[in-house]
């Protein structure tokens, strides 16, 4: 690992263009060591230097960054670094970068969707046929010597065959979809636009999406628009057996409301790997059988880090060879 105590020699060439990680001190990320051979990496954590100082002194003339999981990037940041075209961002949302900076200074951004896609969908399925099937609640009653003592475990609902919603229907939206076809279920969605070309029906808002499904599946990014998507209305057009499922983020869902509606009996379950103080989860959640958690995994497996590290790397070496970059995310 490089020294950062002359770092005023680090430049930037061609074998070995220089990229800014950009992490907060205790994200560690295996990237590094997988980049370090073919880039110029400038770490600011690494730095006893505060970030703000080690960027306008050393990073002026960077044009690639490596935005590490969900470390916040703000305008005040991009605006220390004139030079910066690219963004490759770790992780599927980006709820965490200033997007309209991006967006006024033409910076491109990739982001991990399409490592990421379907293990995030396997993720949310699994969540739905666990919230639905009580699997967990199932696991709760042997290992909790229940069942030689009361015989009967809840009983569920079955998966196939429901009119499934899938809110967002990007890379995860449509996986998910690819899968559930294959159980049979019905799948209609909400997105930004209509898909010309996939087979699922169409809602323009989710209000009506919600009124015609069993169950919504949340994959779409957080956004000033789908903050609180999923309110007390959709939750009421959702009905009493209908089930929610978040893979996004938590802050889709208006996380009180939903609560109240589980606790109420308003909402027959919900599975949420998301939640929207994370790592605090309502308390009350704990207590409802109905209710799957998980603590932000859907995307985590050593094969979709693996795809992610290659994905990192491709695209680095593609833009700085002026090559085409996959998983773009597209700024609106
Ligand atoms: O939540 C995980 C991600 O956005 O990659």
């Amino acid at each position: 690992m490089a020294s950062y105590a002359n770092q005023e020699c680090f430049q930037s060439n061609d074998d070995h263009p220089m990229v800014l990680l950009h992490r907060l001190p205790s994200f560690n990320s295996p990237l590094k060591d997988i980049l370090q051979p073919h880039f110029h990496l400038l770490d600011p954590a690494d730095s006893p230097e505060p970030a703000s100082s080690f960027l306008s002194c050393h990073a002026k003339s960077v044009r690639a960054l490596i935005c590490i999981y969900n470390t916040p990037l703000s305008a005040e940041t991009l605006n220390l670094l004139p030079s910066l075209e690219l963004i490759v961002a770790t992780s599927a949302g980006v709820d965490h970068i200033d997007l309209e900076e991006c967006r006024c200074r033409g910076i491109i951004m990739t982001n991990a969707s399409t490592a990421f896609a379907e293990d995030a969908a396997d993720h949310a399925v699994a969540l739905l046929i666990d919230v639905c099937r009580r699997i967990s609640t199932a696991d709760r009653f042997v290992r909790g010597g229940l069942w030689p003592v009361k015989r009967d475990c809840p009983l569920g609902f079955k998966v196939g065959r429901k009119r499934v919603g899938i809110v967002g229907l990007g890379r995860i939206g449509l996986e998910v979809g690819k899968r559930l076809e294959a159980f049979g279920c019905s799948i209609a969605y909400n997105s930004r636009k209509k898909m010309p070309s996939v087979p699922f029906s169409y809602h323009a808002n989710v209000l009506d999406l919600a009124e015609d499904s069993d169950a919504l599946i949340l994959c779409c990014s957080l956004t000033e628009q789908t903050h609180h998507i999923i309110n007390k209305d959709v939750l009421e057009a959702l009905g009493k057996e209908g089930v929610i499922i978040n893979v996004g983020r938590g802050a889709l869902i208006d996380e009180k409301v939903l609560v109240q509606f589980l606790l109420r009996g308003d909402t027959g379950g919900a599975g949420l790997d998301v939640f929207e103080s994370e790592p605090d989860v309502p308390r009350e959640l704990f207590e409802l059988d109905n209710v799957v958690l998980s603590p932000h995994r859907a995307i985590f497996t050593s094969e979709s880090l693996e795809a992610l590290h290659q994905l990192v790397f491709t695209n680095l070496k593609a833009f700085f060879s002026n090559k085409p970059l996959q998983s773009v995310f597209q700024i609106e």
